[in-house]
């Protein structure tokens, strides 16, 4: 076995190299970002400002015509009129009654005053009772404006920062709330007679709960998500509907963000794993909230895990993240399996209790991991059924297996279908004798799990991670739960801001909300804490991961094996119900290692 080491910390130059935005952060000139502020302030602030404007306007007009002799001061004042009437029949398409009749009032009023200044002159007393007039007209327009348009001008011209939600001035009817009464629920819009209620802030946005009329379902809810994304003017991927399990079909929360969390990278901050529940938090959901990575369910054995998304989508960090959860508990003795053929999770070639860097050391930790399950039988017999509860007496054994789909997909050349049908038994029998498989692969696809649908079934009771990817896929694409608010494929590959989205995806088999990996820049900073396993696993000899099929007998083992006999006779045996005189599989069916049953073919 490898003794994990502890490397040195990476230095400091190389820590900042790998940070991509900060420089250009750093560099950004100050004009540009004043000129944004202040065209952040006015778009956000149109509403208000907007009576000063034509109140300004009527009185730039008014002092045009009155300082030109007739006929020459018709000209503005028909221009004047011309604007007033333009603004009024633009707002004639508005829906709403209520503004159709206050354009017309003001139209004719800033219309009336443009005459007024004209013939009576533009300054003293009657600049000063159209301005005053103005503002009287304004006052219904700034309550009924009392609250800004949602801020989403704000992140896209800086980067994101944290915001509390806009408070509601007590007494006045909820903006959201009108929006959606009048663009949602009305009659003809996509979701009639729907209520919204439980409207509460948070730092990103804010929930409310969706209720549907009578015989609906809360699926429509989630097909109406682009039409609520318009009436609240946001950017795609900032409303997500959600499933309230328990409760009426009808009913489902809906959150909104007015300002994207995810965009900005969140760092893991330490250790998580919980030993009373088997979970760690691996991502952040687009409201703030955690999700977690489940490693074992308490009484209920460990769990597998898919982990899959494009090349560069960063599914490598997130097993960065599992591994070094998992090495830095004293329940929990992974083993690595890297399909990139050494290159993809170089960090854990000294850390890991067992790396294999090579399809056969990949077929030899597998086997390996088969054996332990066979060593772990009695412990199961002895406590009487169940499933081992991993604790530092008897640790979880992961097989984590990084670019899986090369080890796992056969095609002319290459014949994977042992590496296939080992992962199969340790997906079927593993998880009671706290043995599991964490897989990563491109594509959450049983095509790239070498079409097995036994791995696929064991891996959706697990967790599955998926991070964005490229083509849709040949239709076995894997699917948990609640429809998904959008295909991996559709989620971006930059932030509105130009960063890269690397580790932006869902846990599907979790919340259905967008979610972001957290980011362990480099796992050989932290220590690794031994686990060692049992006495009768520790009793199996570790393979040497030589690249042939040697293994390295334990003393125990050299003083004790079984008979020469007793190995004819059981290998014989099983050939005798029908297995293969294939190694691999008289290793599986009989539970003697690999160099015993190659030894009884040779002499039996
Ligand atoms: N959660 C994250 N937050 C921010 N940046 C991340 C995150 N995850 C990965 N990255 C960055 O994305 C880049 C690619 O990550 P990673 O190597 O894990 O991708 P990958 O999917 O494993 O790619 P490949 O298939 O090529 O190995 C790295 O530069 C990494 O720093």
């Amino acid at each position: 076995m490898t003794t994990p080491t502890k490397r040195p910390p990476a230095e400091p130059e190389q820590r900042d190299s790998e940070s991509d935005t900060a420089p250009e952060e750093r560099r950004t000139p100050v004009a540009p970002q004043v000129a944004r502020e202040v065209r952040r302030l006015l778009r956000r602030w149109r509403n208000q400002a907007l009576p000063f404007a034509t109140i300004g306007a009527t009185h730039g007009i008014g002092a045009a015509a009155a300082a030109l002799s007739s006929p020459e001061a018709l000209l503005p004042v028909a221009a004047g009129w011309t604007a007033s009437a333009g603004i009024y029949g633009h707002v004639h398409r508005s829906t709403s009654r209520w503004e159709r009749l206050y354009a017309c009032v003001a139209a004719g009023s800033s219309a009336g005053w443009q005459a007024t200044l004209a013939l009576a002159g533009a300054n003293g007393v009657t600049a000063g009772l159209m301005w005053a007039f103005g503002a009287a007209l304004s006052i219904p327009w700034w309550v009924r404006h009392a609250e800004p348009e949602p801020d989403v001008t704000a992140e896209l011209a800086a980067p994101p920062q944290p915001r509390e939600a806009l408070p509601v001035a007590p007494g006045t009817a909820d903006r959201r709330l009108k929006l959606w009464n009048e663009h949602i629920a009305a009659a003809g819009k996509p979701l009639p007679e729907s209520t919204l209620d439980g409207i509460t802030g948070f730092a990103y946005g804010w929930k409310a709960t969706v209720t549907l009329a009578t015989g609906e379902h809360w699926h429509t809810t989630l097909q109406a998500r682009k039409s609520i994304l318009s009436v609240y003017d946001l950017p795609d991927g900032r409303v997500f509907v959600e499933a309230l399990h328990g409760e009426s079909v009808r009913r489902s929360r809906l959150t909104v963000l007015t300002s994207d969390p995810l965009q900005q990278k969140n760092h893991w901050n330490g250790p998580g794993l919980d030993p009373a529940t088997g979970k760690f938090p691996l991502m952040i959901a687009a409201d703030g909230e955690p999700l977690h990575f489940k490693l074992w369910n308490p009484g209920a054995g460990a769990l597998h895990a898919l982990i899959s998304g494009v090349t560069r989508s960063g599914k490598t960090k997130v097993l960065d993240v599992v591994l070094t959860e998992a090495s830095m508990s004293d329940r929990v003795h992974p083993l690595v399996i890297d399909g990139g053929g050494g290159a993809s999770l170089p960090q854990w070639c000294e850390r890991a209790n067992l790396f294999a860097g090579s399809p056969e050391q990949a077929r030899q930790v597998l086997r390996y991991a088969l054996r332990l399950i066979e060593r772990r039988r009695p412990a199961v017999q002895r406590q009487g059924g169940g499933s081992l509860e991993p604790a530092p007496e008897m640790p979880l054994v992961p097989v984590v297996i990084d670019e899986a789909h090369k080890l796992l997909m056969s095609d002319d050349e290459t014949d994977n279908r042992d590496i296939v049908r080992m992962c199969e038994q340790i997906t079927q029998e593993g998880a009671k004798f706290g043995v599991c498989l964490i897989l990563a692969t491109q594509v959450p696809s049983v095509k790239q799990l070498g079409n097995s649908t036994a791995l696929r079934d064991q891996v959706k009771a697990g967790t599955i991670v998926g991070l964005r990817i490229t083509e849709k896929g040949s239709g076995n694409m894997i699917d948990t739960g609640d429809p998904m608010p959008e295909h991996l494929k559709d989620l971006p590959a930059e932030f509105p801001d130009g960063s890269s989205t690397h580790g932006l995806g869902y846990m599907m088999t979790s919340r259905k909300i967008r979610a972001r990996a957290l980011l362990l820049e480099n796992p050989a900073d932290h220590p690794v804490t031994p686990a060692p396993l049992d006495p009768e696993s520790a009793a199996e000899p570790v393979p040497a991961l030589n690249g042939s099929d040697r293994v390295e007998e334990s003393p125990a083992q050299q003083r004790s094996g079984p008979a020469h006999e007793d190995v004819d006779a059981a290998v014989q045996q099983a050939i005798a119900d029908g297995t293969d005189q294939d190694p691999s599989a008289l290793m599986r069916e009989t539970g003697l290692t690999m160099r015993q049953v190659r030894s009884a073919l040779k002499r039996i």
